[in-house]
C-alpha cells in the first residue's frame, strides 16, 4: 500500500487544506496531515524545493509515523502554548499518542559560526530535526514508519543505504542542480525501530503494547548532526521545544478572555513563519494551495512580502511582542542598503531573485494547477510598499525612543521614493497582473510614509525635512480625497472608477482621516453591505477588477478581521463582535487559518498557514476586546 494515503471516504485524496498541522522551528516548517503524513516540507530553507510534497501530488512524497492501518485520528492537538503536536489514535486493538516537533534546542554553535545566521544569536536555536515520538497508551498498537522522499518538487526519487553497521540509521542523498555538492541535501533518519528500504521507502514496522515507545528523528542538517541518540534523549528534545516556544509566549501579553486560544495560536503561527538566520517572515508556509478549487490562482508564498511582514510585526507588537522587529528591520537594512529602491518582497535569505515557474510535472492540491514555484509580482511596482515600512518603524520607534542611524539612511532613500513616485500608477496591495492603476490605496500608504517619515525626522530633530515632508503629505492627502471617492462619498479601488476595495478599510486603522468622519463611515459600511457574500469580504469584486487571473476568489480573511477592526472604530461594536465571533468559529480544528474561506461551506482557500490573516485576527479580537472594556487597548499603529 502506498504510504501516502490516498482515498478515505470516498471523497478527495487529499486531506481538506484546513486538516493540516504546521510545525516550525522559526527556520524549516512542515504540514502535517490528519493521517499522520508529513506532506510538505522543504528543507535547508522554506523556499527550498520540496522533499516531501505530497500536498501538491500523491507521488512528490511523504513521511507517515502513525498506526498501521488506521488513518483517522482521535484526536488532535498542540501543547498548550507550543507549536508541538499530538496525535491520539484510537485502533482496534489499542490507544497510541504521537508527539510531532521540529526541535529547537539550546544556541549550540558555541565553536564555529553559523554559516546562515546573520542576526544577534539568541539562547536558542533550531536543530534543524524532525522529530516524532510514539507512545502506546492501552492495549497494543502495530506502529509503521514510512519515509519516503522525493526530491526537487518529486522529480528525483533516491535511494536510500544504511549509515553504520546496524539498521537504525539511513541516509539519503539528492546531488542538487548542476550536480553541485554544495546545492544538494542528505538527509538522515534515525529511529529505535528496525530500519529497511526498498528504493526511497524507509519502513519500520513494530507491535508497542502498554507502555512502549518508539522515536524517530529525520535531519538534513549535514555538519554535526543532532540526531537523539535513543528515546530518553528524544524526549529531552520535545521538552526543549516545548519551552523555547512557552518561554516565547510568556513575553506576550494576553488578555483573560474566552478568545485568548485564537491570540495565542496566531502568534505561535506567525512566529513560526519566521526564518530566524535572517530576520525574514514569510507570508505563508506553501506554494500553489488554490484560491479556487481546481482553478488557476496558485501563487507561491514562501518568500518575505514587507508588506506581509510589516503587518505581522504590528500584530505582534500588539500582544507586547516586538523583538522580532528588531530582526525584520536589520533584514531591510540588509536588502536596501546598497539599493536605490525596495523591492515588494525578498527570498528568505534576502535575495532578491524570485523567478516565477510553473512545475508543470506536478498534479496539484486536488487538481489545481498551475503550480507555481517563485513569484513573478517580485517584480512589480506596488507604492504601498514605503508607507508599510515606515509605519511599522514608526511604531516601534515610538515606544522604544531608538531608530538606528543605518536604517534612518535607508528609511530617508525610501520615504524620498514615496514623495518621487506617488503620482504614478502602479499595481496596489493585491499585486494585480493586469493594467497598472491609480489605486486609492497605494496613494492613501503614500501618504503614510511620508507622515510617519515626517514625523521620524521630528523625533530625530530633523525639523527642515519633517517640514518638506509635512507638505507632500498634504499634497498626498488633498489628492486622495479629491479624486478616490466616489459619488456616494465611498472610497474607491482606484481613480475615476466606482470599484469597492476591501484594502480602503484601512483608512481609519491608519489614521489617514478620524473614525467620523462620514466618508470612512459610509466606505466601511459599503464594504460591510456590498463587498461581502455572506457577511464575508471580498478583497474585490473579480468581475469588476482587471487581475490578469481568471475565476473567481473566496472571501479574503484578512479583509473580514479588517473589516471588524474597521466597524469597532466607527462604532458598530455589536456588528464588529458578531463578525468576529463567526470568522474565530471558522478556524481550523487547529485554529489556523489559510488565506481564503468559501463562504459557502466554510472550505479553507489558498496557501496555509497564511500569515495575513493570522496578523488581521489578533488586531481585530484586540479591538473589540477593548471596545467591549476588557484589559487590552484597540492599537491602531498610528496611535499615540
Ligand atoms: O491576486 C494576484 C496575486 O495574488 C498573490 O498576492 C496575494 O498574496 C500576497 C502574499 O500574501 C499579498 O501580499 C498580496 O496582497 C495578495 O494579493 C500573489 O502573490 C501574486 O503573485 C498574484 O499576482
Amino acid at each position: 500500500m502506498a504510504h501516502t494515503p490516498t482515498r478515505r471516504g470516498g471523497g478527495s485524496p487529499f486531506p481538506p487544506i484546513a486538516e493540516y498541522g504546521f510545525l516550525s522551528d522559526c527556520e524549516t516548517n512542515c504540514l502535517v496531515a490528519p493521517s499522520g503524513n508529513v506532506e510538505w516540507m522543504c528543507v535547508p530553507r522554506p523556499d527550498a524545493p520540496s522533499v516531501f510534497g505530497a500536498v501538491l501530488d500523491r507521488s512528490a512524497g511523504g513521511f507517515r509515523f502513525g498506526p498501521d492501518r488506521t488513518f483517522i485520528p482521535a484526536g488532535r492537538r498542540y501543547l498548550p502554548g507550543t507549536n508541538v503536536l499530538e496525535t491520539t489514535w484510537q485502533t482496534p486493538t489499542g490507544w497510541l499518542i504521537v508527539t510531532d516537533c521540529l526541535v529547537v534546542g539550546r544556541w549550540h554553535r558555541t565553536h564555529r559560526r553559523s554559516k546562515t545566521h546573520r542576526r544577534t544569536p539568541g539562547d536558542w536555536d533550531a536543530d534543524h530535526v524532525l522529530l516524532r515520538l510514539a507512545r502506546c497508551e492501552h492495549g497494543d498498537v502495530d506502529l509503521s514508519l514510512v519515509c519516503e522522499p522525493n526530491f526537487d518538487y518529486g522529480r528525483s526519487p533516491e535511494s536510500w543505504c544504511y549509515e553504520g553497521d546496524d539498521y537504525s540509521t539511513g541516509v539519503i542523498s539528492h546531488a542538487g542542480p548542476d550536480a553541485d555538492p554544495s546545492a544538494g541535501v542528505s538527509l538522515r533518519l534515525r529511529t529505535d525501530l528496525r530500519l529497511g528500504f526498498d528504493g526511497r521507502r524507509a519502513l519500520a514496522r513494530t507491535t508497542l503494547r502498554e507502555g512502549d515507545t518508539a522515536f524517530v528523528a529525520l535531519t538534513w542538517r549535514a555538519e554535526d548532526p543532532l540526531l537523539p541518540a535513543d528515546y530518553r534523549h528524544a524526549c529531552a528534545a520535545v521538552e526543549s521545544t516545548t519551552e523555547f516556544w512557552r518561554q516565547w509566549l510568556s513575553r506576550g501579553r494576553f488578555p483573560d478572555h474566552p478568545w485568548r486560544r485564537h491570540l495565542q495560536r496566531s502568534a505561535l503561527a506567525l512566529k513560526g513563519l519566521t526564518y530566524a538566520p535572517t530576520g525574514a517572515l514569510l507570508a505563508a508556509a506553501t506554494t500553489s494551495l488554490p484560491e479556487t478549487p481546481h482553478g488557476e490562482r496558485n501563487w507561491d508564498y514562501r518568500y518575505s512580502w514587507i508588506r506581509d511582514s510589516t503587518f505581522a510585526l504590528w500584530g505582534l507588537y500588539t500582544l507586547g511582542l516586538d523583538h522580532e522587529a528588531d530582526d525584520f528591520f536589520s533584514f531591510i537594512a540588509d536588502v536596501a542598503e546598497h539599493a536605490d529602491d525596495i523591492q515588494v518582497m525578498y527570498r528568505v535569505g534576502g535575495e532578491p531573485r524570485i523567478d516565477e515557474e510553473i512545475l508543470g510535472h506536478l498534479s496539484g492540491y486536488d487538481g489545481a494547477t498551475p503550480v507555481r514555484v517563485g513569484n513573478a509580482a517580485a517584480e512589480q511596482r506596488q507604492h504601498d510598499v514605503w508607507g508599510v515600512i515606515l509605519d511599522s518603524v514608526y511604531l516601534h520607534t515610538r515606544s522604544r525612543d531608538y531608530l538606528s542611524e543605518r536604517l534612518w539612511t535607508v528609511l530617508v532613500r525610501l520615504v524620498e521614493a514615496a514623495a518621487t513616485h506617488w503620482r504614478e500608477p502602479d499595481r496596489g496591495m493585491w499585486e494585480v497582473r493586469g493594467k497598472p492603476q491609480h489605486f486609492t490605496a497605494s496613494k492613501m500608504l503614500c501618504w503614510v510614509a511620508l507622515d510617519r517619515g515626517r514625523q521620524l525626522a521630528q523625533m530625530r530633530g530633523d525639523y527642515t525635512t519633517a517640514e518638506r515632508w509635512r507638505g507632500i503629505a498634504q499634497e498626498i492627502h488633498a489628492d486622495v480625497l479629491a479624486n478616490g471617492v466616489d459619488h456616494r462619498g465611498v472610497f474607491t479601488q482606484y481613480y475615476g472608477s466606482t470599484a469597492l476595495d476591501a484594502s480602503v478599510l484601512l483608512m481609519p486603522l491608519l489614521g489617514f482621516l478620524p473614525p467620523t468622519d462620514d466618508r470612512v463611515k459610509a466606505t466601511v459600511l459599503a464594504v460591510a453591505d456590498e463587498l461581502t457574500v455572506d457577511g464575508l469580504v471580498l478583497r474585490y469584486r473579480t468581475d469588476e477588477t482587471d487581475d490578469g487571473a481568471e475565476g473567481e476568489e473566496g472571501a479574503f480573511l484578512i479583509c473580514s478581521f479588517w473589516l471588524v477592526s474597521a466597524l469597532v472604530e466607527i462604532g458598530e461594536v455589536t456588528r464588529a463582535r458578531q463578525l468576529c465571533e463567526r470568522l474565530l468559529s471558522l478556524a481550523s480544528p487547529l485554529d489556523l487559518y489559510a488565506e481564503e474561506i468559501d463562504p459557502a461551506d466554510g472550505r479553507h482557500l489558498g496557501n496555509f498557514p497564511q500569515a495575513f490573516t493570522h496578523l488581521a485576527l489578533i488586531n481585530a479580537v484586540m479591538y473589540v476586546i477593548g471596545a467591549e472594556g476588557g484589559d487590552s487597548h484597540p492599537q491602531p499603529s498610528y496611535a499615540g
